[in-house]
């Protein structure tokens, strides 16, 4: 039976959103601890008892971890725009070769907002 697992990470990172109207509290430069949940979705192995190991989960994830905590987002290729539904997007593009059972991104960027990110189709990810 499929089953879903995850990893919870947290990273501070600082941003500030370019296309927001500049009046918009957004426009200015400022911080997140954003919290990164990373689900991955599969079949439980007989022998393990597991779907994968948490800790291969934080291995794979490290290289793009270590990209963005304590990183100004801006200056990222890529993140240009740094909203959450673009961060997201951004780490599923990076990771989702590497962890190929992963079904789900959240990306929590305050106490009351984020984005919950599944994936695109192959043309636009
Ligand atoms: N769809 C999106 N909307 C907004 C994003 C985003 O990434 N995607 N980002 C922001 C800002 O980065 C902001 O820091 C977070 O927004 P907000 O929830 O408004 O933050 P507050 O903590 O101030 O929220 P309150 O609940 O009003 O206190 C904005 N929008
Ligand atoms: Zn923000």
């Amino acid at each position: 039976m499929k089953t879903i697992i995850f990893k919870n990470f947290s990273l501070e990172a600082a941003h500030y959103l370019p296309y927001v109207p500049k009046e918009h509290k957004c426009r200015r430069l400022h911080g997140h601890s954003f919290l990164i949940r990373l689900e991955i979705e599969g079949e439980i192995e007989n022998k393990t008892g597991w779907i994968m190991d948490y800790a291969d989960i934080k291995l794979i994830f490290q290289p793009i971890y270590e990209q963005l905590d304590h990183h100004f987002l801006n200056d990222i290729s890529g993140l240009e725009n740094p909203t959450s539904e673009n961060l997201a997007k951004w780490i599923w593009i990076r990771l989702k070769p590497n962890l190929p059972l992963l079904s789900t991104i959240v990306i929590q960027e305050t106490c009351t907002s984020g984005c919950i990110y599944k994936g695109g189709n192959k043309k636009n990810n």
